[in-house]
Order: structure tokens, then C-alpha cells, then sequence
């Protein structure tokens, strides 16, 4: 493709050197240069892509998009923004994938992950080839693709759409994080319907307030226009969470069609009669299309919500409201999320993926439903990340569970112990007596004992790191499957 097809995606743009250069790949890091590519010099958080330039044009890139114009001899494109430039000519470069794929998004501090499973099966069930990219994977077309975070950076999105397209995917649910919104990560793509899990404290190391991560959210629903495409007749949807109070807000903004979901508030889809029992949760639904009975499998009040935001979704692209609700009975759970670790015990032992003092209060009040005997709860939380979320996750350990041991959760290049004592703030605030809770830095070990102390009727919960297989110590990524490990540890006390 020509350089001058791909700058006439922008309006505001100054070209130096030959416009009609020939392009073949698009590249944002300079260590993934091919020779003929279009470097993108984005400033970002850690580094200036504008510093790469130069070793961007020695590797053999063809032109760069710059922010101001270098003092290197190469064809440049200055433009404003080069994140919105990027955005821009990365859809059209990859043949606006969105566009056919017409994706669902979902954003929210908890929930993501589950509701974008949902929503792949209802349309799996529909006999629609759907795509997910989210926290665990990017699934399509029977293939799976390790994920390094939760909504990749705008040319790898862009890639895996046009990859999607191309392996005959028709469909896509994606998770959209705010850190994704912060960066314009999804600002090349347009979306069918943006659904809304909840909102509560997580990531303020990056978004620093609670508005600031609001406001992040926020876009995702003001950059929603009423039709996704150039047909008119193409609607949008906002599917909001009516008891979460930021929904109102959100739905203001948006000029799609909004349609809300919730237990304790009047909504358009509500659930009522919630009962939690170890094989599901079951519900009475009233909706715009009548009154159900539902029996889910899938454990816990907040997956009545994760359900009900699936529902919306699947009734916004017309999916019949008997048929999406067959598909939710069916789901036996997703991975790493309330995931059951049997290996012939008396007692439940249970691994979440709760890192969130929301998600820990959830997930800690589900498992206390379900124990007779005592709740044993094992955490930690991650270093280099939100560290006023600790205290908070401590008190609530401390408020419901029986014992605790208190661990470590890819402490990055913080000092586990360090992290463990902020939490350990947290359940002294709280009135938590050292009979009641252990310090254990070693995660094996904190399992190990926690298996131990078990009795019949117990709930181990084992929280926070759910489908990850790693524990990150350093730099170092070691094996690590809380899984495993849990049941590692239930054979060697049954010998
Ligand atoms: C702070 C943050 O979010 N950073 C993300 C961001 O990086 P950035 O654009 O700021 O890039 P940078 O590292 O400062 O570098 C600037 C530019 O220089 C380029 N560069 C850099 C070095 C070099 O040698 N050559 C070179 O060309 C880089 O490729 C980049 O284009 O954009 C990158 C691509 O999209 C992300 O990979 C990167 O995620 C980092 C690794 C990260 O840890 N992010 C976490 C906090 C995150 O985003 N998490 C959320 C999960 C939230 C949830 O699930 O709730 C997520 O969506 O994954
Ligand atoms: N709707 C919800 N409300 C509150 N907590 C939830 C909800 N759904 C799930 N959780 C809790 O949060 C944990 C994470 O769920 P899930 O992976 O679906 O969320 P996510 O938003 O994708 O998280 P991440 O931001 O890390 O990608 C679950 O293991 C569960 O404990
Ligand atoms: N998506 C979340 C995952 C946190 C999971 C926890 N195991 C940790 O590493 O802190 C985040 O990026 O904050
Ligand atoms: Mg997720």
C-alpha cells in the first residue's frame, strides 16, 4: 500500500519526503522494525517512540508518523497525535475489521472476563463463529493465543480482527479495560454494543482517583454513536448496570440506545429471588419479554449480573430471550473463576480470580454460603499495582473469613513481605487476632497449610490469581498454577 492511500485517512497531517512510498507493515516498536514498514513514534508511559526514530529507519522502516519533525534524512507524516493516528490508519490498513466483526465490548473493574464468556457461548450456541479477547486468551476459530494483559495495544488489536476475519470469524467479544480507554487502545474500532459491569476501587496506582478511572470508563460510552457503521439502520447499545450509580452517568453520554440490567434497582432486565446453592444460582428474571425461571451452574450473586449483562447483549443482537437463557443454564464456569479443585477431599476448595476488594467481598460472602464449618481464605495482592486496595482487601478478609493466611501474588519488584504487612494493616484495623490469621510470603506453602486445617465442611478459597499459571517474583516469571498446587497439596494430606 502506498504511504499517500494511508496519510489520506487523516485530515490534519504535514508530509516530508516521498508520499509514495510502498508500505507493507504497520510497526509501533522499533525491536519489531521489518524493513518497509510505517513506524509510529507514540509517547507513551515508560519511553518516547519518537527516541526510537532512528533505529526504526536504520532496521529499514519506510516512513515514519511523528509528533514533530526529527532531524533524521526519512519520510515523516507530522501529525498531532500520533495515537490517533495510529488508530486511524491501522483500521483501514487491516481492512476495518471491526466493521464486519461488529464487536461487544465489555469494561468494568470486575466481570470482564466472565460476561465475554457468556456471550461467546450464546452465540456459539446460536451457531454464530464468534472471536473472545480478554484477560485469559484470544480464542477464535478453534485456536487460543496467550494474552500478556487484558485489551492489546491498538496494532495488535487491529491484527487479531483482521485475523479473525480472515479465519471466517463473524462475530467478537472483547474486553475493554480503562487502561485500554486511557490509551486509545480501541479508538479504531467500532462497536456494536458496550456493556458495563461495575465500578469499584481497583488500578489507582494508574488512574490515580476514582473519578479519573470513571471518566476512563466513561469513553467507552460517549464514543459509542447511535450506529456503528455507514448503514444507518445499524443501532447501537449501551447495556448498563442499573444498581452500580455510574450507569446513569454513562447513559448520558452515550447516544446508543441504552438498555440497563440489575437486582436491587427497577431495570429492564431484572433478576429478583436470588437463591445461591453449591450446584448454581438460580433467579426469577422479569424483562421487556416476560418473566423466567433461571438455573444457572455458575456460583454466586455476582454471576447473576454477569448473566444479566450476557442476556442484554444477546436480546440487542436479536437473539431470542428462551434460547440465550438455555445457553447461560448450560455454562459449567469459566476458568480460574469460582473453579471448584476436587481431588476426593471433605471439604470445598475453591480458586478465584477475586484481586479487587469488590471481588474479594463477593467472591468471600458466595463461599459463605456454602460452608458449614469454616471459611479458610488465602491472598495476597500484586506488587507494582494499586497499593490502597491492600488495607481494604485485609479488612474485608478479616470481616468474613474464619483464618487467613496471607501471601503473595506476583509481587513484581516489590518486596513481598513489605506487601503482605499493608495488608496485614488492613486485618489489625479490622480487629483480626493473630489466631486468626498466618503470614506465609511462600504461596505454595500458604496452600499447603491451608489444605491442612481443613475440616469437613470447610471452604478453602484460594483468591486472586485464578487462571494464571505464573507467579511473577522480580522480573522472573516461575511456573504457578494455584490449581495445581491445591491439588498437589490435597493428595500428599490424603496419603
Ligand atoms: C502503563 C501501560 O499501560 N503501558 C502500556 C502501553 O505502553 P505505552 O504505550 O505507554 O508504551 P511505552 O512502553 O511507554 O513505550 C512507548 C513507545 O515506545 C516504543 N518502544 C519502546 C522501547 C523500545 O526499545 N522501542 C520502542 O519502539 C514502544 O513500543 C511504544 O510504542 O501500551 C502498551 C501497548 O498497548 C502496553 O503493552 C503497555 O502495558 C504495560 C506493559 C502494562 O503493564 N499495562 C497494564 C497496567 C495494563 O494495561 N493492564 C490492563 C489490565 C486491566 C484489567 O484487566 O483490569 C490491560 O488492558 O492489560
Ligand atoms: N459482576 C461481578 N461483580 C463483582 N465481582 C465479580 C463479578 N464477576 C466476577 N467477579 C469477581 O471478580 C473476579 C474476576 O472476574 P472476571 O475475571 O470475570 O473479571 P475481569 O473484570 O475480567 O477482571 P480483570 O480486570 O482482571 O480482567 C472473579 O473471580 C469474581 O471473584
Ligand atoms: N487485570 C488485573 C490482574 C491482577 C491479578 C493479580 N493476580 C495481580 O497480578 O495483581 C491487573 O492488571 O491489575
Ligand atoms: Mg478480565
Amino acid at each position: 500500500m502506498k504511504l499517500n492511500e494511508l496519510s489520506q485517512q487523516l485530515l490534519l497531517y504535514r508530509m516530508i519526503g516521498d508520499s509514495a512510498a510502498e508500505i507493507g507493515s504497520l510497526a509501533v516498536d522499533s525491536r519489531k522494525v521489518e524493513p518497509g514498514c510505517l513506524f509510529f513514534c507514540v509517547p507513551g508511559h515508560a519511553a518516547d517512540g519518537h527516541d526510537y526514530a532512528e533505529q526504526a529507519i536504520s532496521k529499514g522502516a519506510a516512513a515514519l508518523v511523528t509528533e514533530r519533525e526529527l532531524p533524521i534524512t526519512a519520510t515523516q507524516i507530522i501529525v498531532p497525535d500520533v495515537r490517533q493516528a495510529l488508530a486511524l490508519i491501522a483500521d483501514y490498513y487491516y481492512g476495518r475489521p471491526s466493521h464486519k466483526l461488529r464487536p461487544i465490548g465489555v469494561t468494568g473493574t470486575n466481570g470482564k472476563t466472565t460476561t465475554t464468556y457468556l456471550i461467546e457461548r450464546i452465540w456459539a450456541d446460536a451457531g454464530v463463529a464468534a472471536g473472545v479477547i480478554g484477560t485469559i486468551e484470544t480464542r477464535y476459530a478453534g485456536e487460543s493465543l496467550p494474552m500478556s494483559g487484558t485489551t492489546p495495544g491498538v496494532l495488535e488489536l487491529q491484527q487479531i480482527l483482521h485475523d479473525m476475519v480472515e479465519a471466517g470469524t463473524e462475530r467478537c467479544v472483547m474486553e475493554v479495560s480503562s487502561h485500554a480507554l486511557d490509551q486509545g487502545r480501541v479508538k479504531g474500532c467500532s462497536f456494536r454494543t458496550a456493556i458495563f459491569t461495575n465500578l469499584t476501587q481497583d488500578h489507582l496506582d494508574y488512574h490515580g482517583t476514582m473519578e479519573a478511572y470513571e471518566s476512563a470508563k466513561g469513553l467507552f460510552f460517549s464514543r459509542l454513536g447511535n450506529t456503528y457503521s455507514d448503514d444507518p439502520r445499524e443501532r447501537t447499545y449501551a447495556v448498563l448496570n442499573g444498581d452500580d450509580e455510574a450507569s446513569a452517568r454513562f447513559a448520558k453520554m452515550t447516544a446508543a440506545e441504552v438498555l440497563t440490567y440489575g437486582i436491587e434497582k427497577k431495570a429492564d432486565l431484572q433478576a429478583s429471588e436470588v437463591r445461591i446453592a453449591a450446584g448454581g444460582t438460580s433467579f426469577k428474571l422479569e424483562s421487556f419479554r416476560g418473566s423466567r425461571q433461571v438455573k444457572l451452574k455458575l456460583v454466586g450473586k455476582f454471576n447473576v449480573y454477569n448473566a444479566l449483562a450476557a442476556l442484554g447483549a444477546a436480546l440487542c443482537e436479536g437473539i431470542g430471550l428462551d434460547e440465550a437463557i438455555t445457553s447461560l443454564e448450560r455454562i459449567g464456569g469459566v476458568p480460574g473463576r469460582v473453579e471448584p479443585v476436587d481431588a476426593g477431599q471433605d471439604f470445598a476448595v475453591i480458586v478465584d480470580y477475586a484481586h479487587t476488594p469488590d471481588g474479594l467481598e463477593n467472591v468471600l460472602n458466595t463461599v459463605k454460603e456454602l460452608a458449614t464449618g469454616n471459611v479458610i481464605c488465602v491472598f495476597g495482592c500484586g506488587g507494582d499495582r494499586d497499593r490502597t486496595k491492600r488495607p481494604i482487601m485485609g479488612r474485608i478478609a478479616s470481616d468474613l473469613a474464619d483464618k487467613i493466611i496471607v501471601t503473595s501474588d506476583n509481587p513484581r519488584t516489590e518486596d513481598p513481605e513489605l506487601i503482605i504487612r499493608d495488608i496485614e494493616a488492613g486485618l489489625k484495623e479490622a480487629g483480626a487476632t493473630r489466631d486468626r490469621y498466618e503470614l506465609e510470603p511462600d504461596r505454595r506453602a500458604a496452600i499447603e497449610k491451608a489444605v491442612e486445617m481443613a475440616s469437613p465442611g470447610d471452604v478453602v478459597l484460594i483468591a486472586g490469581k485464578g487462571h494464571e499459571a505464573y507467579q511473577i517474583i522480580g522480573n522472573v516469571t516461575h511456573d504457578f498454577d494455584d490449581r495445581l498446587v491445591a491439588k498437589e497439596a490435597i493428595r500428599s494430606r490424603n496419603q
